[in-house]
């Protein structure tokens, strides 16, 4: 099988890495272009055999499966430019929300699918969300499927969860990052503890808590339960926050999906523009 990907970025180039570290592909099975070509040789130089290709073109004619590791506003002109190097019996996987299924069937006479990877696959870790269009086979849904399972765990989900699965999955890295952070900064700040150390402790703790719910067959509820002893300290600081966050993550949900309506009309406007100009 012949992997392509278009767009060499942050998402793509840890893509590329992850499936060749976790030998998934061999480097000289994987077809990479990207706007500007110094990053794809520096890939070429990292994974010697990969195969850098000058335009998307070629590596849409390359390969087997394409993925699409562009921003949403850049789809409608790189489906423009490959659409007709495409054919019924390849796939091409788009790795963000706000371009549906439905617009690249549209535009494109091929197999289409959605999958929305995390940074966690990095460490071959967390979920992979696919999301089939009506075109794939059944054969390459397995294969695909197969692929991603190297480096997650991949889940099938209904494109109308898209967006909040993402925001748990893809998102939350970042959310629970940044709640960490304020989390050692205010150790920091409180007690003079060494940052690098509250980092190296909450970072373990944090790994520890999602093997509990993942492997531990324990909810969160459980977890909880059996950390705070009643009449303990961890029950008084959990009636804290109980108060204090009310509320937080519906206005974060909300935001999310706001800002993923706006790129959803941004998104159409881009197609619509591309459909003019070629006629
Ligand atoms: N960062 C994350 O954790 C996740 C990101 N995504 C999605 O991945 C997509 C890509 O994100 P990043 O990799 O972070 O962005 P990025 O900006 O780092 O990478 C995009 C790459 O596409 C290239 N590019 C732009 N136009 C091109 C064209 N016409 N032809 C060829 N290459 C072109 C750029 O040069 C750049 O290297 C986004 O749509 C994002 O929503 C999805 C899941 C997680
Ligand atoms: O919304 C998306 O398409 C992904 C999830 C995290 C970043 N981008």
């Amino acid at each position: 099988m012949k992997i392509g990907f278009i767009g060499a970025g942050s998402m793509g180039s840890l893509l590329i890495e992850a499936f060749i570290v976790a030998e998934a592909a061999e480097p000289n099975q994987i077809y990479v272009s990207n706007r500007t070509f110094a990053k794809v040789e520096k890939l070429a130089l990292k994974f010697p055999g990969l195969q850098a290709e000058e335009t998307n073109v070629a590596v849409a004619q390359h390969s087997d499966i394409i993925f699409l590791c562009i921003k949403p506003h850049e789809f409608a002109q790189v489906v423009a430019e490959i659409k007709s190097y495409l054919t019924k019996d390849k796939l091409v996987v788009s790795i963000t929300s706000p371009v549906l299924l439905r617009q690249l069937e549209q535009e494109l006479d091929c197999q289409i699918a959605k999958v929305i990877p995390s940074i966690t696959n990095k460490m071959w870790s967390g979920a992979t969300l696919c999301i089939y269009g009506k075109q794939i086979t059944k054969a390459h849904q397995t294969e695909l499927e197969k692929l991603l399972a190297y480096i997650s765990e991949p889940i099938r989900i209904e494109e109308s969860f898209t967006r909040i699965v993402s925001d748990i999955s893809s998102c939350g890295p970042a959310f629970f990052a940044f709640l960490l952070q304020q989390f050692i900064e205010a150790a920091v700040e409180e007690t003079g503890i060494a940052r690098d150390e509250a980092m190296m402790i909450a970072g373990n703790m944090l790994l520890g808590t999602g093997l509990l719910l993942t492997e531990g067959g324990m909810t969160t509820e459980d977890v909880q339960q059996r950390v705070a002893v009643p009449g303990g300290i961890t029950a008084q600081a959990l009636a804290m926050l109980q108060r204090d966050t009310v509320g937080i993550f519906n206005n974060l949900i909300r935001t999310t999906h706001n800002k993923y309506y706006e790129d959803l009309e941004k998104v159409q406007a881009t197609f619509n523009k591309e459909e003019v100009s070629e006629q």
